[in-house]
């Protein structure tokens, strides 16, 4: 029969030593168990370091991914709130690994001397291996990178990386300069964009003209928006610029076929941008073959629904407008964009 060999680790969050870790015990023995212990006490240790709440499914998904296609490796839970937490409740924590882990263990690795005591008296049958407890191969802590993903971005896995991302939407009306902007900003922070979906939706689906758009595409357009935006952040290098999203696609939905549509509002209560920027319409009108609201007239009736749409979906009060021209524009964002996110 082979051997077994378990790993116990927090992973929050996950990190390039965890996974060359990893990597190397399971280079040890026939069958590798990963056990990515969590506690309720979590929520609250990533509130004092100013990100997101780490969920242990987060780190069950990034372990899943990066080894589902190594059969000897495999990933279990375990949840620690019920005993005191660490290092205070090493008799019940092994009691839980047992649990966890029913059958026969041969060995457990750790990068942690410290450990060693404890396995020796909780589990002497189980023989514990140090694995790099130096760090010589990424000299990084789950603390270090806690403090700051940004600093730290080159130690985040592939798969982390969405997690930290931030992700900054650039909405207004027609002709207000969105995509240059949008293409523009993704440059100079050498990271990637979404594209405003619906311009090609209107290629794609409506001949090339917007009058033939339905009141039915809009929900459409949005969600496959969604899914531009989902590919664009997985694709970034810490901040992501889009082009679009849900409350203007509504705002068009409003402004042709004179209702909005509730499935778009579902959509819009559930995304979540640390930046919202607003174009003011402002500089000159361009048609460019789809547009058709170039009158000051026409203009002006857009930028009130919209206005209407961003106080009914209590985004107007986070919206930082930009307005100028080009270049004007260009440097207010950069400048905006520096103030919020300083460590970027
Ligand atoms: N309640 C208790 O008393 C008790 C007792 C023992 C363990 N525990 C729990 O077990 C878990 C132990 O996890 P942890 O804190 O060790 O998790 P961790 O996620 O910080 O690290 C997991 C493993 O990766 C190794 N590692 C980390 N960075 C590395 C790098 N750069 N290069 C190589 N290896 C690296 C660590 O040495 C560790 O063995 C915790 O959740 C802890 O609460 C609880």
């Amino acid at each position: 029969m082979g051997k077994t060999g378990v790993i116990i680790g927090k992973f929050l969050p996950l990190h390039l030593g965890h996974v060359n870790f990893i990597n190397r015990s399971s280079t040890k023995t026939d069958k590798l168990i990963v056990v990515v212990c969590h506690s309720s006490r979590d929520k609250k240790m990533c509130e004092e370091y100013g990100i997101p709440e780490i969920t242990v499914k987060d780190r069950l998904r990034w372990l899943h991914t990066i080894y589902q296609d190594i059969p000897h490796i495999e990933i279990r839970s375990l949840d620690e709130s019920s005993i005191p937490a660490y290092p205070d409740g090493w008799k019940e924590f092994v009691g839980l690994l047992k649990k966890t882990v029913p059958e026969k263990i041969d060995f457990v690795y750790s990068g942690e001397p410290s450990y060693d005591s404890f396995f020796k008296e909780l589990l002497p049958e189980v023989e514990h291996i140090l694995i790099d407890p130096e760090r010589t191969g990424y000299n990084i802590s789950g603390t270090q990178i806690r403090k700051n993903p940004y600093k730290n971005w080159e130690y985040l896995p592939a798969v982390v990386r969405p997690f930290f991302c931030k992700k900054v939407v650039l909405i207004g009306t027609e002709s207000c300069g969105k995509t240059t902007l949008t293409k523009f900003l993704a440059k100079a922070f050498n990271t990637s964009w979404a594209e405003e979906y619906g311009r090609n939706y209107v290629y794609e689906e409506c001949g090339g003209n917007e009058d033939n758009l339905e009141y039915g595409d809009y929900i459409k357009i949005a969600m496959h928006q969604k899914k531009l935006e989902a590919e664009a952040v997985r694709h970034s290098n810490k901040i992501v610029f889009i082009d679009t999203e849900a409350i203007v696609t509504q705002f068009y939905c409003k402004l042709y076929e004179g209702k909005e549509d509730p499935a778009i509002d579902e959509i819009i209560k559930r995304q979540n941008y640390d930046l919202w920027l607003y174009l003011e319409n402002d500089v000159k009108w361009v048609d460019d073959g789809l547009r058709k609201n170039g009158s000051d007239k026409e203009r002006n009736k857009g930028k009130k629904i919209l206005a209407e749409l961003l106080e009914k979906y209590n985004i107007a009060d986070k919206v930082k407008m930009i307005s100028g021209n080009y270049e004007e524009r260009l440097d207010k964002a950069l400048e905006i964009i520096k103030g919020e996110f300083y460590d970027i």
